[in-house]
């Protein structure tokens, strides 16, 4: 069998989720993973869209009790290892156990690109239970490619496996991104792998993901349907496509893919990805893909238009846990256009 050059990872079921309003279901879940474990997907995220204990006021009720939804995906699993998603000071090292003591095989951790040091002992705890660990260096287009590595690498001392460019805002373009990656690669050399996980706000999910593969990238991120946070993440469909294209060995069947794509995900999304103005106003401007969302529902409450709240998230560079000051904003424009 010829080697995988490049392994692609499916966050249908965590990225997903926020454009699902974190509704999926028990047989979403099921569905899609069985069909992801078919191609030949190797590492499937399954989480609330804000990680472990997302499920708050804040970030939005789950339908579904994420346990659930994690010992749904193990068990469909046959190849495949399941992965949940960690914001330390949102999830905590118990909700870590629980989702190991239920199958996960994988964490991966996610920070603000400039805050790696929250991770480390979740990486360590992470490590002690025997899971594969990756980093998420999230809104990564706010630090230069030099900050980039230094705070991958405080993850990689801390046991993390693999190390993301996070593009949260679908806000680099090309060169940005490929760049980010470099600096990682040639930080970690062969101490850790680099990995890249896009947003499509201003179309450059899959180019920038090939440019990141170029440029080192071990593992890329993608979503069936594109269904994930803002215009959606680079369909992990046509990853697999191009990359065959390409000749790059991905180990995994794009038609079956595509037919997931088509038949198992499409069918129960409730918005499909889109690039609207709101989600281009996110990647021009820089703001967290999962505001969107929290912004449109500002806007209809406030009556004030949700492309003009996300434009001034981005002016003072909100980051993520920051969603209430989106209803602030609301306000402040309401109030500005009341006089
Ligand atoms: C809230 C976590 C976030 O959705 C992680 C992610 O996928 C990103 O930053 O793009
Ligand atoms: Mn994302």
């Amino acid at each position: 069998m010829t080697e995988r050059e490049v392994r692609l990872v499916d966050t249908s079921l965590r990225d997903g989720s926020h454009a699902m309003a974190h509704q999926f279901t028990e047989a979403n879940v099921r569905d899609t993973v069985r069909a992801l474990d078919t191609a030949g997907i190797s590492l499937i995220e399954v989480t609330h869209g804000d990680g472990l204990g997302g499920s708050t006021f804040n970030y939005g009720f789950s339908l579904v009790d994420e346990r659930k939804l994690i010992a749904a995906a193990v068990d469909e699993a046959e190849r495949a290892t399941i992965a949940v998603l960690l914001l330390p000071g949102l999830g905590t090292v118990s909700d870590l156990k629980a989702a190991a003591d239920l199958g996960a095989g994988a964490v991966r951790i996610a920070t603000h690109c400039t805050e790696a040091d929250v991770s480390i002992q979740h990486f360590t705890e992470a490590r002690t239970l025997g899971l594969e660990t990756v980093g998420f260096l999230m809104l990564s287009h706010m630090a230069t490619p030099e900050t980039l590595a230094k705070q991958g690498r405080i993850m990689v001392d801390a046991g993390c496996q693999c190390v993301y460019v996070v593009d949260s805002a679908g806000a680099l373009i090309l060169e940005e991104a490929a760049d980010r990656v470099a600096a990682l690669a040639a930080e970690f050399g062969d101490a850790a792998q680099v990995g890249y996980h896009g947003h499509q706000n201003l179309s450059f999910g899959v180019a920038n993901s090939v440019l990141a593969y170029r440029a080192g990238a071990k593992q890329i991120d993608g979503s069936l349907v594109a269904l994930g946070a803002g215009a959606g993440n680079s369909p992990t469909e046509v990853l697999a496509a191009v990359f065959e294209r390409l000749g790059v060995q991905t180990g995994v069947d794009k038609d079956v893919l595509m037919d997931a794509a088509e038949n198992v995900v499409k069918p129960f999304i409730t918005r499909l990805p889109v690039m609207d103005r709101s989600s281009i106003v996110q990647g021009f401007a820089g703001v967290y893909s999962s505001f969107l969302l929290h912004a449109e529902r500002a806007a209809e409450r406030y009556g004030v238009p949700a492309h003009e709240i996300l434009y001034r998230v981005g002016e003072r560079r909100y980051v993520g846990g920051q969603e209430d000051m989106i209803i602030g904003i609301a306000l402040e424009l309401a109030g500005e256009k009341s006089g």
